[in-house]
């Protein structure tokens, strides 16, 4: 029996189940790693079916389970970081106390819940506030799927497939709704990035307050929720974290919350490990900032991004050249506009660098050559010329539709999909934030962070960014 421990990680195993059966998707667990697997697992949710393999209806359930759990495990999951699909044989003796302890009645039952509510857990059906639920209509796929779908807010199909990096020979010239799978790539890039920084003990007096300026654009404009509301908890309390050095802190609090996953690229997955990844989320999530902001904040979104690159992108090359196109520029940015398609320039200042290097080299990902973005077939209309050549040095764009086009594809396309976690929570929080807030005597905090961090909780993000600005124009100077 092969179980992964981390169980949420592309590398998934597939699992040969005791009777020799064909391994499936959904991961087969006894009571010797039920507790580990859902340790290590890191997915939002988790599905656990306890059946009996001597039942036959059991074995006709099989394919049903199977058809979704390949939505959402192994390494071809179309939708990976979100449920981890397991089974426990309850005919197997050594489980008997482990189903006995999830008060298992009848096979198949299928149960569901966070990963670390099942480790050490059971459930015996009267306890309301559990959040261990039992699965009351699960019994084909598409009921099963449709039950999940009204937990998440979802519509998952049971056609859904990965985006497939590999399906056509040039990938980021292919299907703009693969964009909407993004989200998470630029979750996991926040998360790896603000983990080196950590990690490389990078926030010295002089970088700080760009780091807090940076963290500030996001609780506004990151596209993600739960980084917009992470963020928010991280700033509230910065002063404790880094002026006290408890870093460890940190890890309690999670830039993009807890539940974000990790160890998945989907839009940003390379054909192998050591390309694409945390890089293209980085850019992604710098785009979709850059069409989030308001026109007055084009000026300070562009030296904070500049800045950030500058002192905490730890790849010497890529912050230099960033760091000189941003010097470049010598007039202040008065337009959304004006920000969205500098950023765009950039970015194909780099890719046209980067792809004669990488030709020379031979160090391309050969299903992702890099091009000038976006290709005709991408956005026809941002080119003025449709005959001239998108290998041409000077295509004629058209920078009205280049715009738009950006700010639908970085904007509207590219949103949380997962579900609000309940009102009670938000409150709890909620009223955690504005506690903090009633405590904290610093002037830095205070206005910039805590402010944020209550409309953050209560996304009430419209009225945050109003607020913001109005805080931003009112702002004292900073206590030295
Ligand atoms: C700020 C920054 C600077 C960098 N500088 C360097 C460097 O100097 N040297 C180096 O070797 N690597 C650099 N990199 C890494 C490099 O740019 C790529 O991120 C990496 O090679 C992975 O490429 P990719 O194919 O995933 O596409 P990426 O270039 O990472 O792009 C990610 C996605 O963004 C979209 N996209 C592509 N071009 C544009 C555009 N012009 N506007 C908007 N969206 C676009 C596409 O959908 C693409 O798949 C830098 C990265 C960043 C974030």
């Amino acid at each position: 029996l092969l179980i992964n421990p981390a169980a949420g990680s592309r590398s998934l195993l597939r699992v040969v189940d005791g009777a020799g059966n064909q391994p499936g998707f959904a991961v087969d667990l006894n009571v010797t790693n039920f507790d580990q697997a859902f340790k290590d697992a890191t997915t939002t949710y988790a599905i656990v079916e306890f059946f009996a393999h001597w039942c036959p209806a059991c074995r006709n359930y099989k394919p049903q389970y199977e058809k979704v759990a390949r939505l959402f495990n192994g390494a071809n999951a179309a939708h990976p970081g979100i449920i981890f699909m397991t089974r426990v044989d309850c005919a197997d003796t050594i489980n008997t106390k482990l189903c006995d302890k999830f008060s298992v009645t009848h096979y198949p039952s299928l149960y569901w819940g966070p990963p670390s509510k099942f480790v050490g857990g059971g459930w015996d059906g009267k306890d309301e506030k559990s959040e261990i639920r039992f699965i009351d209509d699960g019994r084909t796929a598409d009921r099963l799927l449709k039950w999940i779908n009204s937990q998440l807010g979802s519509s998952y199909k049971l056609e859904d497939e990965k985006h497939e990096n590999g399906h056509v020979t040039h990938s980021n010239v292919s299907d703009p709704g693969q964009i909407a799978q993004a989200l998470y790539d630029v979750e996991e890039a926040t998360i790896i990035a603000f983990d080196m920084i950590l990690e490389n003990k990078m926030v010295k007096p002089e970088s700080r307050g760009t780091l807090i300026k940076f963290m500030q654009l996001m609780v506004s404009h990151h596209p993600s929720r739960r980084c917009r509301r992470g963020t928010a908890d991280i700033l509230v309390n910065f002063d404790d974290l880094y002026l006290s050095k408890k870093h460890g802190l940190l890890d309690k609090f999670g830039i993009c919350g807890k539940e974000a996953p990790r160890g998945y690229w989907t839009f940003c997955r390379g054909s192998t490990n050591d390309t694409r990844g945390f890089s293209c989320g980085l850019w992604v999530l710098l785009h979709s900032i850059s069409v989030r902001v308001e026109d007055g904040e084009s000026q300070m979104a562009f030296t904070t991004t500049c800045d950030f690159i500058h002192q905490f992108f730890n790849c010497e090359e890529c912050s230099e050249h960033f760091y000189n196109m941003c010097s470049r520029v010598s007039t202040p940015f008065s337009s959304k506009r004006e920000y969205v398609l500098w950023l765009w320039t950039a970015h194909n200042e780099v890719n046209k660098r980067l792809k004669n290097t990488e030709e020379s080299l031979k160090t391309s990902d050969p299903k992702f050559p890099k091009t000038i973005w976006p290709t005709k077939r991408l956005c026809p209309t941002c080119y003025n010329n449709h005959n001239q050549n998108e290998e041409s040095s000077s295509i004629d764009w058209n920078h009205d539709e280049v715009f738009k086009f950006l700010s639908s594809y970085y904007g509207n396309q590219l949103v949380s999909l997962y579900k609000e976690k309940d009102e009670e929570q938000i409150q709890i929080k909620n009223n955690a934030v504005s506690e903090q807030v009633l405590q904290s005597t610093n002037a830095l905090v205070v206005p910039a962070g805590a402010a944020l961090a209550i409309a953050a909780a209560s996304c009430l993000f419209g009225a945050l960014a109003w607020f913001w600005r109005s805080r931003q124009k009112n702002r004292k100077p900073r206590r030295s």
